[in-house]
């Protein structure tokens, strides 16, 4: 296979079984795959996609108003913020992040409000329409996900239901100066338990193979990209590993046009153990970490990405 695997989720209701191992297999062999048939409107994402070009469009003084001294977990983060591990350069990157929205009292202190952008009013309907869209679907997944380590198909529900997750529209900005590094994102794993990724029509995504070679991803229209992050490879032993991916400047004109993404980082509850699940421990496979919280675990990555001094 030359590039990452495709998955037609309407099989998991039609023959469960099948999709199951299917999927397992190629989460095992990728880490990452292309979800067909997942049921969400393309207007949703188009909404989406629409609204945020909009936003990142207002002027740098306008978008600065929504950059809050939070370690950037609501609202805008300007250029030069975030830098991947060990990297030499910040990303050249701008986003935005949507946190969940909950009805009365939030059940713990990282629930913070949402910082909407005043000047375009459509981004809080279309962001909330795709959150709300991409948190049902990434229940689902996790379902066939359990299913395939060996628990119950609901054993993520209440782990997952008032989980931080967060959405974050991205903008890379053309890159017009050739001394400029060639890497929009740097060489990075997500923190989180998986990533759904919509969006983006431009090349330039690229996962680490297991001979160490970088694949291009090619966005198809319809298809969302789901990856295991950090988090779900640790609760699995590395049964399901978590692929290092980078996003790079297209070569030639295509490079000299924006690009947008939006992905969708499904994070659980606080104190969510994400000790090695006992099936995942084997003679062959000997627990690797000591058991943490998924909140501890998060600190240490978000100090390391500085985000959080
Ligand atoms: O822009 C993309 O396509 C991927 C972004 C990404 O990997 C990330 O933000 O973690
Ligand atoms: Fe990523």
């Amino acid at each position: 296979m030359t590039t990452i695997p495709s998955l037609d989720l309407s099989r998991f209701d039609s023959d469960p079984e099948a999709f199951v191992q299917e999927m397992g297999e190629a989460y095992q062999a990728w880490g990452f795959a292309g979800i067909t048939n997942h049921g969400i409107d393309q207007s949703i994402i188009v909404n989406a996609l629409r609204a945020a070009e909009k936003v990142f469009a207002l002027p740098d003084e306008t978008k600065k108003q929504y950059f809050k001294d939070n370690g950037g977990t609501r609202g805008y983060t300007p250029f030069g913020t975030e830098v991947a591990k060990n990297a030499e350069h910040v990303d050249l990157k701008e986003f935005w992040h949507v946190g969940r929205e909950i009805d009365g009292e939030p059940p713990h202190k990282d629930l913070t409000p949402n910082v909407w952008p005043q000047e375009v009013p459509e981004f809080k309907i279309a962001m909330l329409a795709l959150y709300s869209a991409l948190d049902n679907l990434s229940r689902v997944l996790l379902r066939a996900f359990a299913l395939f380590i060996g628990e119950d198909q609901h054993y993520f529900d209440d782990k997952v239901n008032y989980g931080n997750s967060i959405l974050r529209p991205l903008h890379y900005p053309p890159i017009l100066d050739p001394n400029l590094p060639n890497v929009r994102a740097g060489a990075h794993e997500d923190i989180n338990l998986i990533t759904l990724l919509v969006g983006s029509e431009q090349e330039g995504l690229e996962v680490l193979n297991k001979k160490g070679e970088w694949v291009g991803i090619s966005m198809i229209e319809g298809t969302i990209i789901c990856n295991v992050g950090d988090m779900l490879q640790r609760l699995t032993n590395h049964v399901l590993p978590s692929t290092t991916h980078r996003v790079v400047n297209p070569k030639g004109e295509a490079g000299k046009v924006s690009r947008f993404s939006i992905p969708f980082f499904v994070h659980p509850n606080p104190g969510t153990s994400l000790d090695a699940l006992p099936q995942c421990v084997t003679e062959d496979n000997p627990k690797r970490y000591p058991p943490i919280t998924s909140d501890e675990y998060l600190m240490e990555r978000l100090r390391e990405i500085g985000l959080i001094k």
